[in-house]
């Protein structure tokens, strides 16, 4: 698929050029920015080596900016570069002021955050603050000091293990206990995830203190936004589920305040695997967090899928409440994480794991922990139809790196490494990723022979027209061309047949048509769009007319897992 003459047509007289400028100057004054942004995860540690040492780092990620502007995304977030002992892979931090030695230094951070600016691209970081490591120099200030002494208190200190009962265990694999019993300080210290991320304690004020300092040192580089790790579970109280709690909001409302004050047009999105309804309240009355990733959407995208019945997915967004016009969802169909199941009910838990995770192996805490896909047997049609769905959903979308080449996992690796291997560059040594002696990288490249580098890598897949790379640079073309996909309302239409899903975006003027075919089989559709008689859909992968719109239901067939994207023209 290649972007014609029409679809250039879209930026203006002027053509594409006029367009950049136009997202630049944008870039420059529009505080909604994250409204149309095209997100890109990765690791610096996966990445590129840019010194042979066989791990990736900030240098290695500038040399390959190019590669990121021409896939079109718009911003980058990064996974935590911080200094760590790496033992929940950086999201146990040692230092919030500093880059891990193994990375770079705080002046390539900077060189980064220009070179991506150069190139229109924002950058996004983690704010870790739930937790940090036990390493942190405050946590082993706070095990030596006495209890009652202001650095014992910036940690959740307790004679017993029985307070707090009704919090759940995150990590179910490893942990069996969020209390864990320290011989130096003799107590116990509260943690949501690894026995080695001790939780931070926000009933002390001069902790919120420490975070908007770590946020200042951050956003006064430059870096756009912000990702807030583990937001629920701030605040502890007897007696419930010390999750989502008032006193959580109220931080964030803080947290959200002083941005705005120093740091206006900067972005906090926040990571509450929650309900709908209990997400809502993250976003305020648009005076908490810009953004929050929509966790229950992604499960039931593959639901769906398996099922070949698009009911999960209806449900799920009728679910979903309204949020403040300057707020976003952030979708996205993989990450770094296990693909968390832990906001569907039992029953559909137990389907998820019968469809998608036949080895054991697979199984981690309360997910699957493979890559997208895998997840889809490698099947082309079906990696193009979520990608459709991702790129044409309420939100903004997030692609997973790697996941534009179609990677493929290692389940025999530790936790939830397997998803993290080197990015598969060409088909040389290391995968192009590291000029080291193999045995020295940070994790081996995926090299089975379906997923294997020597058969995914970039440079193949510049080279070939036909590659799911091209198809995911020239969707997400696409997808700029119309800010109704990051900023449209939308509708879903009824549809007799189960197995395609039909809905309106609108922006403005914009109006689109999406139709999906969720099964293995071509579908046929009959929509009820009355309402919009008089539009001629035009299709714009092809810039195809179709039949205008009529009274009568507009029929369609679907190709097997088949879509439509159709800008609908209007009436003369
Ligand atoms: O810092 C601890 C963890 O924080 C994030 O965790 C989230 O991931 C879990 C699944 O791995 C998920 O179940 C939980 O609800 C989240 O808060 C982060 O993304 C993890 O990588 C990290 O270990
Ligand atoms: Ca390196």
């Amino acid at each position: 698929m290649y972007l014609t003459d029409s679809h250039q047509g879209r930026a203006g007289p002027a053509g594409p050029g006029r367009h950049m400028a136009i997202s630049q100057r944008r870039r420059a004054v529009d505080p909604l920015w994250f409204k149309d942004a095209v997100i890109y995860e990765t690791h610096v540690k996966s990445f590129y080596d840019s010194n042979g040492d066989g791990v990736g780092d900030l240098r290695g990620l500038v040399e390959k900016l190019d590669y990121l502007q021409d896939l079109g995304i718009t911003c980058l977030w990064l996974l935590p570069f911080f200094p760590s002992p790496l033992r929940d892979d950086g999201y146990d931090i040692a230092d919030y002021k500093g880059i891990h030695p193994d990375y770079g230094t705080v002046d390539d951070f900077r060189q980064l955050v220009a070179a991506a600016h150069a190139r229109g691209i924002r950058v996004v970081v983690e704010l870790v603050v739930n937790h940090t490591s036990d390493q942190h120099p405050w946590f082993q200030r706070a095990r030596r000091a006495p209890p009652g002494s202001p650095e014992r208190a910036y940690y959740v200190w307790s004679d017993t293990d029985e307070r707090y009962r009704d919090a759940r265990i995150i990590f179910t694999d490893t942990e069996k206990s969020n209390w864990t019993w320290d011989p130096e300080a003799k107590q116990y210290y509260w943690h949501r995830f690894f026995s080695h991320q001790p939780d931070l304690n926000f009933e002390n004020a001069v902790v919120l203190g420490e975070v908007l300092d770590a946020l200042r040192f951050w956003a006064e580089m430059g870096v756009d936004g912000f990702r807030l790790d583990a937001v629920p579970y701030l605040v502890e109280q007897e007696g419930t589920s010390c999750e989502n709690l008032p006193g959580t909001h109220e931080l964030i409302r803080r947290i959200r305040a002083y941005v705005d004050q120093h740091f206006p047009g900067r972005m906090l999105l926040a990571e509450a695997n929650q309900w709908p309804a209990d997400v809502r309240p993250y976003f305020g009355e648009g005076d908490e967090c810009h953004m929050a990733f929509h966790f229950p959407l992604m499960p039931r995208i593959f639901m769906a899928l398996r099922l070949e019945d698009v009911e999960p997915i209806v449900e799920i967004m009728r679910r979903t409440p309204a949020i403040p016009d300057t707020c976003q969802w952030a979708l996205f169909l993989r990450n770094h994480d296990e693909l968390t199941l832990e906001m569907v009910t039992a029953d559909e838990r137990d389907y998820m794991y019968l469809a998608y995770s036949q080895d054991p192996r697979m199984k981690l805490n309360v997910g699957i922990r493979r890559r997208l896909a895998p997840l889809v047997d490698n099947s082309r049609r079906r990696m193009e139809l979520l990608n459709s769905l991702l790129f044409s959903f309420p939100g903004t979308p997030i692609v997973y790196y790697g996941d534009e080449l179609g990677m493929g996992d290692n389940i025999y690796l530790h936790d939830r490494n397997g998803v993290r291997t080197p990015m598969q560059w060409s088909p040389d040594r290391n995968a192009g990723f590291s000029r080291a002696d193999p045995g020295r990288l940070y994790s081996a490249p995926i090299s089975d022979a379906v997923y294997g580098y020597q058969a995914v890598n970039v440079e193949a897949q510049l080279r070939d027209p036909s590659s799911l790379l091209h198809w995911m640079r020239n969707t997400i073309a696409l997808r700029k061309l119309f800010r109704a996909f990051g900023r449209g309302t939308m509708e879903f239409l009824p549809v007799q047949n189960r197995k395609v899903l039909a809905y309106v975006r609108r922006h403005d003027e914009d109006v689109i048509l999406c139709v999906a075919n969720v099964s293995r089989f071509a579908q046929p559709a009959q929509l009820d769009l009355s309402h919009l008689e008089g539009y001629v859909p035009v299709e714009m992968v092809g810039y195809t007319e179709f039949p205008r719109i009529g009274r009568q239901p507009y029929a369609l067939t679907l190709a097997p897992y088949g879509y439509f994207w159709f800008e609908l023209r209007k009436p003369a």
